[in-house]
């Protein structure tokens, strides 16, 4: 680090007198561009050695500071007691890895003989210290000035499906999500708990966006699609898609926001893992892809499954009552011992031509900024640079990052927002446990010649055989249907640090 870089890291942006209760001595709260400790003051003098905190954290793992109006373990009744909640990363006792654990820090505010100020001075604190974790997040985060400048509180419209995963989303949002959202000093501004499928979709579609700051999703993948598609199918699009999105995983499909924790480098369908992934404002972009069929047009920004995956997403809904992903390991398994073929041809142009692939933009005459589409629609010829190929498919799985669902991995390598769709597929050469091996972790293309991959951002899947094609998890029209990736144009809440983003 640079010798500058290190000095502002240093510099204190707010210093106060505060009580550790514990060790019943005053003490110096500094708080810091990245940390936030607390010292004996005669160690903060001119002149004295670097401070030996009584405690210090940094900033990225703090949660919020919690004041507590009664206090009645402090020592006097004008004491204003708080909590310095932190969710920090601990080591595992037997393996390398980590998991994040809540602690906290009980600070007394007590300068003033009354109460009132106390509470002020506690307040006071809370706001700088959310203040400084959103700057933090902003200049890491987020690399565009007017983004860094608007350091306004998170203002957020929840929307929880009642019925995805366990049916317990409603119960978790309020019992994990909401107290940390609290904490963190974030504002729901409204919740939403859908009543039918598309409810969500039309929500976003018509909700005044200028209210808020970001949506929060407590659903699985099925709600993402629904909310990218109300934001898309808005005439202001182009902002509205730009509108930070938080995922909460209450589904049984969470393929998004596991991928989203793995390269962060966080435990998996953990809740708490995710909400902390939202509070402190960071955002990066991710894509969608254009989906046309002959009869429709949508956006995606997750996976599409056909031949057996497909098969297993639809007729696993059965099987809801299992809850989670046992629902689709169960399902999983049947269709693997069942093994059937999906005749049909996949057309694609690789990705290293890419450039031949500018999304056409449809007409409007509406006056509203045309949407972005396929380049060429199901019903046009396969251009000549593209490649065909056809069989018998056992399993075709398209995805746009790394997992698949809370534990199955597609490809540790595809990163959000990385630009490309992923086509994962076998042939009736594939064996069945070559299969089960697939389906309990990812499909091992260097292993197993059967597994065959493509990248490429703009493909054509002409289905023959009769089956099911979902499209994140949705259920859409079977045929021909034609895929385009429109690279970096929604954003996601997150802490995966990513260098000279562009949010433009
Ligand atoms: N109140 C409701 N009743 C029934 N279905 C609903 C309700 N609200 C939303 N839905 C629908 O539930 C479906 C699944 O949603 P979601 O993806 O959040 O959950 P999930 O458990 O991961 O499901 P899946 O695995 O099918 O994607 C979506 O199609 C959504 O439109």
């Amino acid at each position: 680090m640079a010798e500058s870089e290190q000095e502002c890291l240093d510099t204190v942006v707010k210093s106060g007198s505060v009580l550790a209760p514990w060790l019943g001595v005053n003490c110096t709260l500094l708080l810091k561009q990245d940390s936030l400790a607390c010292v004996y003051p005669e160690a903060t003098a001119a002149g004295s050695p670097p401070p030996l905190p009584i405690f210090a954290v940094k900033l990225e793992d703090v949660v919020g500071l919690k004041i507590l109006q009664d206090s009645p373990f402090s020592s006097s009744p004008s004491v204003c007691r708080a909590e310095l909640c932190t969710y920090q990363k601990v080591k595992r006792f037997i393996s390398s890895s980590y998991y994040r654990k809540f602690s906290t820090e009980i600070l007394e505010f007590s300068d003033a003989k009354d109460f009132e100020t106390n509470y002020k001075t506690a307040k006071e604190w809370r706001e700088s210290i959310q203040l400084q974790c959103r700057k933090n997040s902003r200049n890491l985060f987020v690399f565009s000035p007017e983004q860094i400048d608007r350091l306004e509180p998170m203002q957020l419209l929840v929307i929880i499906n009642p019925f995805s995963g366990r049916k317990n989303g409603q119960k978790l949002f309020q019992n994990i999500a909401r107290p940390m959202f609290d904490l963190a000093g974030a504002v729901i501004v409204q919740e939403v708990i859908t009543e039918r499928q598309g409810h969500a979709k039309e929500f976003v579609e018509t909700f005044d966006l200028t209210s808020i700051t970001g949506i929060v999703l407590a659903s699985g993948d099925g709600i993402v699609y629904e909310v990218i598609n109300g934001l898309m199918a808005r005439p202001d699009w182009e902002t509205a898609i730009k509108t930070p999105i938080g995922l909460i995983p209450t589904g049984s499909g969470n393929a998004l926001v596991s991928s989203l924790l793995y390269e962060a480098d966080e435990e998996k369908a953990v809740i708490e893992n995710a909400v902390f992934q939202i509070i402190n404002g960071g955002i990066q972009t991710h894509d969608i892809a254009s989906v046309s069929t002959g009869s429709s047009h949508s956006y995606m920004g997750v996976l599409i499954h056909w031949a057996l995956t497909g098969s297993v997403d639809v007729e696993s809904e059965k099987l809801r009552i299992l809850g989670g992903e046992l629902r689709t390991i169960v399902g999983g398994l049947i269709s693997i011992i069942m093994k059937r073929g999906y005749q049909g041809q996949l057309s694609y142009l690789p990705i290293d031509e890419e450039s031949s692939v500018a999304a056409t933009e449809r007409d409007t005459s509406s006056g509203e900024a045309a949407r972005p589409t396929t380049s060429i629609s199901v019903s046009d010829p396969i251009p000549d640079n593209w490649k065909t190929i056809e069989g018998n498919f056992v399993m075709f799985i398209g995805l746009m990052l790394s997992h698949m669902s809370d534990s199955i991995m597609g490809h540790s390598d595809i990163k959000i927002g990385s630009g490309e769709h992923r086509i994962v597929y076998a042939f009736d050469d594939v064996t069945r446990a070559q299969l089960l091996t697939g389906l309990v972790g990812s499909p091992n293309t260097a292993k197993y010649d059967t597994f065959h991959e493509i990248r490429t951002r703009a493909f054509r899947l002409n289905p023959i055989s009769p089956g099911f094609i979902t499209v994140d998890g949705e259920l859409v029209d079977y045929g021909p249907i034609q895929v385009q990736v429109h690279p970096g144009m929604m954003r996601l809440y997150s802490r995966i640090k990513k260098c000279n983003q562009s949010l433009d």
